[in-house]
């Protein structure tokens, strides 16, 4: 109960996407430094060592800020130009002035400010390159510095210049290491996120190279088996199998070589995969022989589809098998009712006797076997 109510108002509040979720939750995370910083502000006021009106205006000033930020991240109504990298930039210009801000209200304990400038480079490793990050920082320096300055010109009582030349000593040091962390950190984040898409890839060919034929990239005969298993299964599905055997392969191999024969094979599978409809399996079953399961298909419809596949390949010659030479195939068709695997594996024996028909009776054939009586 607790971990679904926890789930649910997570995505309440952060959204589904995992990168639309990490940027909500940076945006909440600024959203309570704020809060945070805020509650300090007012302390100060009350201790009297700030002024309330001017605390009252920056809590106002971050605080509509970072709901305006969590909004736009939140509702995902942002324009396609307003990138995280974009968002950012705006978010840490909006901080770096509500630091500044900050710094010249608080007095005395301004030094405290100071430390805020380390969140600037962490907050913008997530979606600034490191470069941006450092130009960011540059930034925030330079605009801190400003304050400094001018209040030490406008208040040197109480902004004395040789500790706000400190203060400027001690920014430099915050703001660079914390930008030498943040591009450490986003170097390993990088690492790790090409590291999951070589996976990812590595995984990707793993599972084409068990599914599919690495010459012809059709289904492999062991994929082929778990599709016909799971045809096999659907009640009633009345289907077609073919199997279908190149004619006088050995022949191409004998005379033109091995890596001519390979070419007509992917030959073969290119012109077939073109002619058979999309939910149609067609698979490498063996050397020059493959299955093609055609489901939703009477043998009539099958008896097309492979005249269609013998017309296209005699449309198609290969002129590296040799002049004249076009792709034949003998080709045996088997009706299967859908009646479970044992009726679906003597569906494929049909064929497969059908095929050998056709060879006997000449090749360039295809022979229909109907359902034994
Ligand atoms: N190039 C190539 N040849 C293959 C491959 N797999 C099997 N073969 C060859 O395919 C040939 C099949 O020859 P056969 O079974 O005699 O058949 P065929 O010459 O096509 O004769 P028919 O089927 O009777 O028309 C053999 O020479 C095998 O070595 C392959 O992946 N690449």
């Amino acid at each position: 109960m607790l971990p679904s109510a926890m789930r649910f108002l997570g995505n309440l509040l952060l959204g589904r996407d995992p990168d639309q979720r990490l940027h909500t939750l940076l945006t909440l995370v600024g959203w309570t430094t704020c809060v945070l910083m805020s509650v300090a502000h007012y302390a100060e006021a009350v201790l009297g060592l700030a002024d309330e009106a001017n605390t009252s205006w920056l809590a106002v000033f971050s605080t509509i800020g970072a709901l305006l930020f969590y909004l736009l991240m939140r509702s995902g109504v942002a324009p396609q130009w307003v990138t995280h990298a974009r968002l950012s930039w705006v978010q840490a210009s909006w901080a770096t002035v509500a630091i500044c801000w900050a710094y010249a209200l608080s007095g005395p304990a301004r030094g405290a400010a100071v430390l805020l400038l380390v969140l600037l480079p962490l907050f913008g490793m997530f979606s600034l390159t490191p470069r941006q990050t450092w130009r960011m920082a540059v930034a925030a320096y330079l605009a801190v510095a400003l304050v400094m300055a001018w209040k030490a010109q406008v208040e040197p009582e109480r902004y004395d210049p040789r500790i706000e030349l400190l203060h400027l000593v001690f920014a430099g040091i915050v703001l660079s290491v914390s930008s030498v962390l943040a591009t450490l950190i986003g170097r390993l984040k990088r690492q790790s996120e090409q590291e999951r898409s070589k996976l990812a890839c590595a995984l990707e060919r793993i599972e084409a190279l068990a599914t599919h034929d690495e010459l012809t990239g059709l289904t492999n005969r062991r994929a082929a088996g778990e599709r016909l298993r799971r045809a096999a299964r659907e009640p009633g599905a009345s289907m077609c199998v073919a199997m279908i055997d190149l004619d006088r392969f050995k022949q191409v191999n004998d005379s033109r070589g091995h890596a001519v024969g390979d070419e007509v094979l992917r030959h073969f599978a290119r012109v077939a995969r073109q002619t058979v409809r999309a939910e149609d399996m067609l698979a490498r079953w063996g050397g020059e022989e493959f299955l093609l399961l055609m489901p939703a298909t009477t043998p009539e419809q099958a008896l097309t589809v492979l005249a269609r596949l013998r017309e296209r390949l005699r449309a198609a010659p290969l002129a590296c098998a040799g002049a004249g030479y076009t792709v034949t195939f003998s080709a045996g068709v088997a009706p299967c009712g859908g009646a479970g695997e044992a009726d679906l594996d003597a569906a494929i024996a049909r064929a497969d006797d059908a095929m050998y028909r056709a060879k006997r009776e000449g090749r360039d054939r295809t022979l229909l076997q109907p359902v034994a009586a």
